[in-house]
């Protein structure tokens, strides 16, 4: 088999208990056959239109020698360099993909206007951009498409000559995008933006950029049979069970890439499973750590560790004390194993895994101040260069930097988390996601760190709609340069800080802490927010 698996302690309890139902209740073979019913009436309607994926493989095949004609013909034209515009789903499939490979593609799923810069300034002259989006009216992906029209233009290239657009059929993109002339590869409508990456958005990217996509499908069809099948070494069943049938439900889980080939696999599935499961005040938090994260060393009864091998043995149990997931298996084969898990997940906790219900509350405060343009709220107080903003009872208990953080993770349930969104240019500054093992450590709970906006289209709908133990550390920047959005009446910044404005709004609204640091001097705030936790 193309995947491996082992289970000990906990999640191999889960699997003796949870499997045999599922084989009963022929799940696997329910899912394959795409049956909308196996997540209970209210979940019907979306299953029905939410389980292509199941079959993407076959549906992909056609379009992998379009894509390699279209690669041939952009090189010939002297295109070097690929950047993908796209959110979610949209992006972090080719990200892994490429990143797995070794082929070079730029992810911009950004709104800081710095990022998009450098993106701009990088080879344009030399670059095509996919523009991806499933329902094409992404805001964020929708910016990217203007500026970079805008950039060719000015750099006398004609935009439907480089610009590549990935889209569902009859979307408000895919109108627009042909009646303007552009090339328009059409994804399946019957697939979910998170469970897309064997589809036209995972393959158009990685395969423009130079992946063998054909190989990354061939991975996949070797697991379909034993994913589809009801037998108790079912690996979708198995994982399944094993993340989401611990008893107490160990509802944090830990990816952590240990020996793995496959790079970046745990973003990927950190927005399969946060955006399929959180909600209805339930789910799955991934948790996306290092090897010598504090976490893995704090034995912490709600956390599940996931490690994503090179070879995880023959064995299906494991006889050892760890309690942990151990899988191994190629790119392909993994994604369709996580797609058919994460389903079963949702059946088994419960939920439809098929929608995302609050994700759509923060971008709805985000246009809210967009329209309105209400006067920034003040800060609290300024500490060290930094504004401290915050809900009244993270900031009315403090003083100073030291003192907000503190009291933030005060504020932390016994089973809490804490939750740091950089709303910054993540390429200018990458040390900041050393945050997160510091505050790990002097919390003692589970962190993650996400990049806004990206992580609003992964781990934000568990925030809003999982178990509300969450609190939540936003991270800005007073931004130095800004770019305008052509023939929209905000700038890159003004979008950027309404997302992160937007969704505090929303997780106060829950009921949550929510401390929001703004960075006056990018460079020293970083290096006094590190001071403030050493
Ligand atoms: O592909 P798009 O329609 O632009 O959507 C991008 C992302 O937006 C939202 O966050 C959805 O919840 C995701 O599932 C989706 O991948």
């Amino acid at each position: 088999m193309s995947v491996r698996l082992s289970v000990s302690g906990a999640a191999a309890e889960a699997v003796r208990t949870a499997v045999p139902a599922l084989v009963a209740d022929r799940v696997a073979s329910g899912i394959t056959a795409q049956d909308p019913a196996l997540w209970g009436p209210a979940a019907e309607d979306e299953a029905s239109k939410r389980l292509g994926w199941t079959e993407a493989v076959a549906i992909s095949r056609p379009l992998v020698p379009e894509i390699y004609a279209l690669r041939d013909e952009l090189r010939a034209a002297g295109v070097d360099h690929i950047v993908l515009g796209g959110m979610g789903g949209s992006s972090l499939a080719p990200e892994v993909i490429t990143r797995t490979t070794g082929a070079h593609l730029t992810v911009l799923d950004s709104t800081d206007p710095g990022q998009v810069l450098s993106a701009l300034g990088d080879r344009l002259t030399t670059t095509a951009v996919v523009i991806s989006s499933k329902s094409g009216s992404t805001v964020e992906t929708d910016s990217q498409k203007r500026v970079y029209e805008r950039a060719f233009t000015e750099a006398g290239i004609e935009p439907t000559s480089r610009i590549v657009i990935v889209t569902d059929p009859g979307s408000p993109l895919d109108e627009s995008a042909r009646a303007a002339g552009y090339r328009v590869f059409n994804a399946d409508p019957n697939v979910g933006g998170r469970y897309s990456a064997l589809t036209a958005f995972g393959l158009v990217p990685s395969g423009l950029a130079g992946v063998d996509i054909s190989e990354i499908l061939d991975e996949a069809e070797t697991i379909e049979l034993s994913l589809a099948v009801d037998t108790d070494d079912n690996p979708g069943l198995v994982l399944g069970a094993a993340i989401a049938a611990t008893s107490p439900l160990r509802n944090k889980l830990a990816i952590v890439s240990d020996g793995t080939h496959i790079v970046g696999f745990a973003d990927w599935a950190e927005q399969l499973i946060a955006e399929s499961t959180g909600k209805d005040g339930t789910g799955l938090l991934p948790v996306v750590l290092e090897t010598d994260a504090p976490e893995l060393a704090l034995g912490l009864a709600d956390v599940q560790v996931v490690r994503l091998v090179s070879d995880a043995g023959e064995h299906l149990f494991r006889h050892d004390e760890s309690g942990e997931i151990h899988v191994s298996g190629t790119l392909g084969a993994q994604l369709l194993l996580w797609e058919y898990a994460t389903a079963v997940a949702g059946r088994l906790l419960g939920i439809n895994p098929f929608d995302q219900p609050d994700v759509e509350s923060a971008k709805i405060a985000t246009r809210g101040l967009l329209d309105d343009r209400p006067e920034p709220a003040p800060a609290a107080f300024v500490s060290q260069g930094i504004e401290v903003r915050g809900t009244p009872d993270v900031i009315g208990a403090s003083s100073d930097l030291v003192s907000a953080i503190d009291v933030l993770l005060d504020e932390l349930p016994a089973d809490g988390y804490l939750s740091v969104q950089a709303y910054v240019d993540r390429i200018a500054l990458p040390q900041l996601e050393g945050l997160r093992a510091a505050l790990a450590a002097r919390a003692e709970r589970p962190v993650t760190f996400g990049w806004g906006p990206r992580f609003l289209h992964s781990t934000g709908q568990f925030h809003k709609g999982g178990p509300a133990v969450g609190a939540f550390l936003q991270i800005l920047t007073a931004s130095s340069s800004d770019l305008d959005i052509p023939e929209r009446p905000f700038t890159f910044g003004e979008l950027i800080t309404a997302q992160a404005n937007g969704d505090a709004q929303v997780l106060a609204e829950h009921g949550r802490p929510v401390l929001s640091l703004t960075l006056t001097d990018p460079e020293t705030g970083v290096g006094a927010l590190f001071d403030a936790l050493a």
